[in-house]
């Protein structure tokens, strides 16, 4: 086995490996089944699929929330179960979904939380340094002294946000990191974290999003992978339809010429 995964250390391996995982809460049926995927460095891959198809607990699985019933996650080649909690938390950080910050905090003292995994291998000036960056990045910077509870949404998604850069990972995991974003807001965030360069896989509803943030897009129904490829490749009407029950049309942009998507919703009681 070690073997193994030293042989996979190796430059060209992926950052990110999943190997056919399986997965469930406790005394469930699985919720993830069979599931595989790479992440290279640098990439943004979305993931994408109806409410309950599994994209959260994909996520969970990735930073140890979830147990595996069977497969593997590896990083850098190596088994993510052979590391320690902190290690894997300076790796690997997670914008949750419903995430519930303590209200009482700044946002410079929640945006700090982010460097705990990194606490005793930086000076206080470093740590202060890398949360301001963190913060100016995410367009905070008035915000600094805050308190997360008189924050708007987005504010507070931006500041969830502030505080996954200043983990400074190598793998970054947002789960519907659009939430409460109006549609100025929504680019804006995931050209955030596109600028960033960090292997990002984001869980995005968003279908027109995707094709300027994404290079590769994960399809998940009822815990499996149904199709994973770049976005011409994945969002056709091919794998979209028995997905989402709604069709995928590619048209002339009529400002610029270039290929558009676009997607069939109809309004259904
Ligand atoms: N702890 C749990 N116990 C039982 N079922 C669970 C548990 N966690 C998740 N599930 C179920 O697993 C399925 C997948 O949930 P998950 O949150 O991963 O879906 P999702 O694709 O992220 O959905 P959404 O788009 O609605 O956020 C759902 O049917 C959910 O009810």
């Amino acid at each position: 086995m070690s073997n193994d995964i030293t042989s996979q250390s190796s430059l060209s391996a992926p950052l990110l490996e999943l190997r056919g995982i399986t997965a469930g809460a406790h005394g469930c049926a699985a919720l993830l089944r069979g599931v595989s995927l790479t992440l290279n460095h640098h990439q943004c891959l979305a993931v994408i699929g109806p409410n309950g198809s599994g994209k959260s607990t994909l996520l969970r699985a990735v930073i140890g929330e979830i147990g595996l019933a069977s497969g593997h996650i590896l990083l850098d080649g190596r088994p993510l179960g052979s590391l320690s909690r902190q290690a894997r938390a300076r790796s690997i950080a997670l914008l949750a979904q419903n995430d519930m910050p303590d209200l009482r905090l700044t946002v410079a003292e929640y945006v700090g939380l982010g460097r705990l995994p990194h606490y005793a291998d930086f000076s206080a000036r470093q740590h202060e340094e890398i949360v301001d960056q963190a913060i100016d990045d995410t367009g905070l910077p008035t915000l600094r002294r805050r308190l997360l509870g008189t924050l708007s949404g987005g504010e507070l998604q931006r500041a969830g946000l502030a505080r996954a850069f200043a983990q400074t990972p190598r793998v970054l995991l947002l789960d519907e990191p659009t939430n409460h974003l109006d549609p100025l807001a929504r680019a804006q965030l995931l050209g955030l974290v596109r600028a960033r360069g960090i292997a990002t896989i984001a869980v995005l509803h968003d279908l027109t999003l995707i094709e300027s943030f994404a290079g590769r897009v994960a399809v998940l129904q009822h815990g499996r992978l149904v199709c994973c490829d770049t976005p011409e490749r994945a969002l056709v009407s091919s794998c979209i339809e028995p997905v989402f029950g709604m069709r995928s049309f590619t048209v002339s942009h009529p400002a610029t010429g270039q290929p558009l998507k676009i997607f069939e919703a109809s309004l259904r009681a």
